[in-house]
Parts: C-alpha cells; structure tokens; sequence
C-alpha cells in the first residue's frame, strides 16, 4: 500500500531538486493523486483510448511508467486485442523496480516488458499507442521534439499519442487563477503552505511546462496534423495526437 506523502512537510534546512528516488516510490501513489488534478480520470481513459485505437500485433508504450497505472489500464484496454506488447519505460531505477513488483501482482497474458532507460534512447517501432503521461515536462525542452519525432515516425498510420502534462498559460489572469486553483486543489487534499512551498522550490528548473499552443507548433513539428485536448482540468490536461 502506498503511503502518505509527508515528504515536504517539516522544514528543510535545503530543498533539493525533486528526483524519483526511493523516498518519492515510496509516496507516489498518493502524491500524484493529491497533486495532480484529474490524474485518476486520465488514468480511466487512457485505458478506453487503447480498447479503441490499439491494433492487432502492433506495440504500446507507455514513456516515463513511474509505477505502471497507464500501463496497467492500457494492458486492460487490450482484452479484445491480439499479438500486442506493452513497453514501458522510466529512467529511475527506484521507480522500475518498484514498477515490475506492481505489474506482477496483476495476472495477464498480455506481454509487459519494463526497461529502465532514458525514453530519449529508446526507438518507437509498429506502435500503435504511445503515452507520455506527464513525464515531456521533465525533459529538458531541447530533447523534446526529437523524442516526438521519434515517436511520430514509430506510429503506425492512425496511430495515437497520449501527451498529458501541466500547461502554463499566455494570458497572465488566466495563468494565475489557474496555479490558484491548483494550489487550492493541493490544500483540499491536505497539504499545508509549507508542503506546497518547498514542492515547488523543488520542482523549479525540474518541471518546466509549455503553452497548450507550444505543444501545439511541436506536435506538427514532429509531424502530427491532428491534435486537440481531449481532456483539461485547471493547469493540467492531455492532448491526443493523431498520425
Ligand atoms: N528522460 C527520462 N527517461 C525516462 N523516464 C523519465 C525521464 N525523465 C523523467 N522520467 C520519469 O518520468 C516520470 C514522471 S511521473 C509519470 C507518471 C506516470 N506516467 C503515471 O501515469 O503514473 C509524473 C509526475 O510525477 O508528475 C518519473 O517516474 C520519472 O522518473
Ligand atoms: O505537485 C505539483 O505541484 C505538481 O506540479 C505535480 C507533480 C506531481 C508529482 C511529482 C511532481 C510534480
């Protein structure tokens, strides 16, 4: 079972940058649940993208796994499906250990292979759904159209991407009602000023989120046509892109 996030809740002589380490595996079911509006939901839908678009004999990958809960609702999309493999992929060996125990626990048939690796090395092949459930932002923004090259030209025609992430945005009032919001969001799931104030030191220069529209000129960068939010819920949301 998951415990509660108190990671930031005694005063630190020195926050350090926010790395998945062991101590963050430890919490991060509840931390991602408290923290992200909308996580769950996208979690759900994430599994009825794939019953509707994933192919037969084709791959899923699921970039950036942390524990597995995209993955696990795409393996339970693929119940109609054939000849599909899962590959998920997430660069902290905390979090890819702690992923494979989570992903035996659930019987399947249905193949999962977990790598830990940069999601920059790997290449995307007769892909038919990939997801980057909110790990684009953690990426340094010059390695982000390469990887959604990468991922363009590894989709099978008709192919999807799943690109959630937290979005700023161009218009100042909006922006901060928005960051608001979802600081109001934050303390209706417990956490305390001090809580909210040394996460986001933490995440300063770690994090870094683009317009919906900076998305938007990258994803037909990469050579996606087809892109719209599908789902947004105050600074967070996901895009589906088409091939
Ligand atoms: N270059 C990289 N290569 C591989 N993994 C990376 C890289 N950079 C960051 N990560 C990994 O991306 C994940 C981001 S969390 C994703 C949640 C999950 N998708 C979920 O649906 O539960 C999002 C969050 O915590 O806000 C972490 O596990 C990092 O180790
Ligand atoms: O907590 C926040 O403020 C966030 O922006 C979301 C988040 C969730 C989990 C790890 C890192 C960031």
């Amino acid at each position: 079972m998951s415990q509660t996030d108190n990671i930031f809740s005694q005063p630190l002589d020195k926050v350090d940058s926010f790395s998945f380490d062991q101590q963050v595996v430890q919490v991060f079911p509840d931390m991602i649940k408290r923290s992200v509006p909308g996580y769950e939901n996208i979690i759900n839908s994430i599994g009825m993208i794939t019953q509707r678009c994933a192919v037969d004999n084709s791959n899923l990958y699921d970039l950036g796994c942390s524990l597995g809960a995209a993955t696990l609702s795409m393996r339970r999309g693929l119940d109609e499906k054939t000849g599909c493999k899962i590959i998920s992929v997430d660069n902290s060996s905390a979090m890819v250990e702690s992923c494979q125990q989570h992903i035996k626990a659930y019987k399947s048939d249905i193949p999962v292979t977990v790598l830990q690796d940069d999601i920059c090395n790997i290449k995307i092949e007769n892909a038919s759904v990939v997801v980057l459930n909110f790990t684009l932002q953690f990426l340094t923004p010059e390695k982000r159209l390469s990887l959604l090259t990468n991922i363009y030209q590894g989709l099978l025609p008709g192919g999807v991407l799943v690109l959630s992430e937290k979005f700023i945005f161009n218009d100042a009032t909006n922006n901060q009602l928005l960051v608001d919001l979802h600081l109001d969001f934050k303390r209706s799931h417990g956490y305390s000023e001090l809580e909210i104030s040394q996460k986001r030191s933490s995440l300063d220069n770690v994090l870094i989120s683009d317009t919906v529209e900076q998305h938007y000129a990258r994803l037909q960068q990469a050579g996606f046509k087809h892109n719209d939010l599908w789902y947004q819920y105050f600074n967070f949301g996901s895009i589906l892109s088409i091939k």
